[in-house]
């Protein structure tokens, strides 16, 4: 089964990395297309696979196509593949603010279409996959769809009303998490630790904390209880965050990040 991607960028990357190292995938296997020669020269460097500037090159190699450019560029995209797609193909998008319902009106046609939401650590097999099924993908399709998206990470079905959420929890989250190890291990260094101790520290602590979350199967609330010991340096800190508004500060990020999504 051969996969391809429209828009060779960032999240393109992750998915293509992910799916190489996860065994399941060879780079003969995989084809990208992009318009912009540097994305072109990037990919086909990085992973080894064969890297067009023709999107129709894509639609009639690949089983499975991708697309995977930003909002913007998509509807011009499917306009120029739409009279060459084959009825049995099957298209995974990533992108965000295009429901099902546009993107069959852009084709012109009811297609087999897995709407999803991934996020970057993807790269590393531990993406976080949001997964919505159009009408026309039967049992089969999914199962072939979720095999590849499984490949890199976790899925969760959800529906189509709730991608926009989920894209702020976890298709943006990454980001939030990024700037929460920045924090950290700026702090660590105001405190005098190396920046690369202090960047180790803060990003092991994040990964093991999510780690224990999810494998201990306690409340948050409750692991965060285990670590403040009464009258300690720990609820110190939370009382801070929390005089400082932390937890709103990222919902508001998140609803943020939300309606943006939605907007696209
Ligand atoms: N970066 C992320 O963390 C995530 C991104 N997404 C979504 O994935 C999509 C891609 O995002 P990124 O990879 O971050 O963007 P990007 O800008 O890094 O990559 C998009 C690529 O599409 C190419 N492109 C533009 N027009 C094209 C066309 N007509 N035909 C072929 N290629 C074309 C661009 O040259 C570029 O290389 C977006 O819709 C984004 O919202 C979804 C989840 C996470
Ligand atoms: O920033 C964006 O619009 C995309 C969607 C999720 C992550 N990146």
């Amino acid at each position: 089964m051969k996969i391809g991607f429209i828009g060779c960028g960032n999240m393109a990357g992750a998915i293509i990395g992910g799916l190489l190292d996860s065994g399941a995938y060879h780079k003969e296997d995989i084809i990208g297309a992009d318009v912009y020669a540097p994305s072109r020269e990037k990919t086909a460097k990085n992973f080894g696979i064969k890297v067009t500037d023709q999107n129709l090159e894509v639609v009639s190699l690949a089983d499975i196509v991708v697309l995977s450019v930003k909002p913007q560029f998509v509807e011009e995209v499917i306009k120029d593949i739409r009279d060459h797609v084959r009825e049995d193909q099957l298209f995974i998008t990533i992108i965000p603010g295009k429901t099902l319902a546009w993107l069959n009106e852009t084709f012109g046609k009811e297609m087999k279409i897995i709407r999803t939401m991934p996020n970057t650590p993807a790269l590393v097999k531990e993406g976080m996959t949001g997964v919505c099924a159009g009408d026309k993908v039967t049992e089969e399709d999914l199962k072939k769809g979720l095999e590849v998206l499984n490949a890199f990470g976790r899925t969760v079905a959800i529906k189509e009303d709730l991608l926009d959420i989920l894209t702020g929890v976890s298709g943006c989250g990454p980001a939030y998490c990024f700037l929460f190890i920045e924090a950290l291990a700026d702090a660590g260094v105001v405190g005098g630790l190396s920046r690369s101790q202090a960047y180790e520290l803060a990003a092991q602590t994040l990964l093991g904390s999510a780690k224990l979350f999810l494998e201990s199967g306690k409340h948050p609330g409750e692991l965060k209880d285990m670590v403040c010991s009464p009258g300690g340096a720990t609820i110190e800190g939370v009382r801070t965050l929390e005089n400082m508004g932390f937890r709103s500060a990222v919902m508001e990020a998140v609803l943020a990040s939300a309606d943006k999504s939605r907007s696209l």
